[in-house]
């Protein structure tokens, strides 16, 4: 039996288990994510989200994705992380924990998470170079908040189709991206930005990704299509997020939205098979 809070952020749903007592070892980590994440055999998620101790901060939040790989950072996951700590008693309502995409700074109030994340590097950034997948001409940009982000800004809709096969065929990429990356695939219109991700690790496109947005709205500041305060729509919900440059060399990104605690669940030994 393991119990483990279902929650989401924007649709982006996970399993937050707390190890703070190192009881569960990492590769079993890994195959609870890979097992317990499968939809309509099992509880189903995009992720599992580990609430472990720290030396540094108030704890360590770990992310495994539904294929039981590691992410070093997901934004979704830190709101409902910092909500799950704090309602748990396990950290005040303002709070700073660890990742590996390094500290997340969190305020909770309510189901209302505000998050400000490490400062992202621009140094290596690429920005709108031409690329050709399939039959479509795209430009794509490049950079990690976090885990590693191609932003494609689209010149017309496309598909959930499409968006998939783009989006799976340029994740895996290893001459573009060697560590594989989630794809965003932006618009922007007077409202803001709105954005689909494609996600490594999920090998699927999810309701929302915190990272993609923030590394969509980066990308957006930059090249003129959006100010640093930014309304990113997508398909599961709306966040906020707001950058604060540092030079051309970095930038600090703030990002606020809602999170839902669906409930709590008793997995059973059935629920691994
Ligand atoms: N959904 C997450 C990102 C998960 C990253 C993961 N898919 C990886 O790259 O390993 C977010 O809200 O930021």
């Amino acid at each position: 039996m393991i119990r483990c809070a279902k929650m989401n952020g924007n649709g982006n749903d996970f399993l937050v288990i707390d190890n703070g007592r190192k009881r569960i070892d990492d590769e079993t980590l890994s195959r609870m994510a890979r097992l317990l994440c499968r939809r309509r055999e099992s509880v189903g998620a995009d992720g599992l989200l580990v609430f472990e101790p720290s030396t540094t901060a108030s704890f360590r939040m770990r992310v495994f994705n539904s294929d039981g790989s590691e992410g070093a950072m997901c934004g979704n996951g830190a709101r409902c992380m910092a909500r799950y700590a704090c309602e748990q008693n396990l950290a005040p309502p303002k709070m700073t924990f660890e990742t590996d995409g390094g500290a997340v700074t969190a305020l909770v109030e309510g189901r209302r998470v505000s998050l400000t994340l490490a400062s992202v590097p621009l140094e290596d950034i690429v920005i709108d170079e031409p690329l050709v997948v399939g039959d479509e001409a795209l430009r794509y940009s490049f950079l990690t908040v976090g885990v590693p982000h191609g932003v494609v800004f689209l010149n017309r809709p496309l598909s959930e189709g499409e968006m998939t096969f783009l989006g799976s065929t340029m994740r895996h990429d290893r001459a573009l991206f060697p560590e594989g990356a989630n794809i965003n695939f932006v618009t922007a219109d007077d409202e803001g930005l709105f954005v689909a991700t494609y996600e490594r690790g999920v090998e699927a496109l999810t309701l929302s990704c915190g990272t993609g947005s923030t590394a969509s709205a980066i990308v957006a500041c930059l090249t003129g299509r959006s100010g640093p305060e930014a309304t990113v729509r997508n398909p599961g919900g709306v966040q906020e997020i707001s950058l604060l440059f540092e030079g051309r060399s970095s930038v600090v990104p703030s990002l606020a939205g809602l999170t839902t605690l669906v409930g709590w669940v008793e997995a059973s030994d059935e629920a691994f098979l």
